[in-house]
């Protein structure tokens, strides 16, 4: 049992491909999901997020089986490459579907997006359309949605993979900030070495639906004994 995140002997199959996964990740820490294009990724993320459901095995989170439970009812909050905000609702809006999905809001529901715009630099964006944002700003948007959530537990799908690299490194500083404001258990998909060694605490492996690898970041970083990480590693 563990505080953090359990996929206990997973298995799921999705057309032809096959995932098994059986692993324990740290709660309070940053855990890099890495492997090939099409490896499992985000099939892992999917998985811990509730919208993909084993067909063998048990999902956890902090303690709680969550295996049946609807993504709503998951402790989680998620921030994705796209970013997902609603392009026919302002600012305020967006942010407020992180905290009531029926957007029954109170004063101090709107007080929070206000404070969490503020944290994601973002003061005075409540009234703001989605269009007129930049790719940076949007991104941060769905940060300060995942903030007011408040949620244990942070998944992020590849969260920077469309900005451009100055702000890539503005956003992984915050995330770190965040994180260290925050504790929570963090899990974030990503392609790149550099990304594992300037957020991650441990990382995982993944390659054919299956864990090669997981590790402390530091020991992960330097492992070349696997070939399809060491290909991974050398980029
Ligand atoms: N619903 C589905 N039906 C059939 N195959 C699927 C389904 N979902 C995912 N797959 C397949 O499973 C494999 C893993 O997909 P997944 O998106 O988890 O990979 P990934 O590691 O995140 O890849 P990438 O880095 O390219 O985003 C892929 O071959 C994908 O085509």
């Amino acid at each position: 049992m563990t505080d953090g995140i359990a996929l206990d002997k997973v298995e799921l199959k999705l057309g032809t491909k096959e995932f098994r996964f059986d692993c324990a990740l740290p709660a309070g820490a940053v855990t890099a999901i890495t492997g090939p294009s099409g490896s499992g990724k985000s099939t892992f993320l999917n998985l811990v997020a509730g919208f993909e459901t084993p067909d063998r095995g048990r999902i956890l989170i902090a303690g709680g089986d969550v295996t049946e439970k609807h993504p709503s009812e998951r402790p989680v909050s998620l921030v994705f490459q796209d970013n997902n905000l609603f392009a026919h609702l302002d600012m305020a809006t967006n942010i407020g579907l992180g905290i009531s999905p029926s957007l029954k809001l109170s004063s101090g529901d709107r007080a929070a997006i206000s404070q969490a715009l503020e944290r994601v630099d973002l003061s005075g964006f409540e009234k703001r359309m989605p269009g007129t944002l930049s790719g940076g700003e949007r991104q941060r948007a769905a940060f300060a949605r995942a903030l007011v959530r408040k949620k244990p537990v942070l998944l992020m799908d590849e969260p920077f993979a469309a900005l451009d690299p100055g702000l890539r490194l503005s956003m992984a500083s915050l995330l770190i900030d965040l994180h260290r404001e925050t504790g929570n258990t963090v899990l974030i998909v990503t392609h790149d070495p550099d990304e594992v060694g300037r957020l991650a605490d441990h990382a995982i492996f993944v390659d054919h639906g299956q864990i090669l690898l997981q590790a402390p970041a530091e020991e992960f970083l330097t492992r070349r004994d696997i070939p399809a990480l060491a290909e991974f590693l050398s980029g």
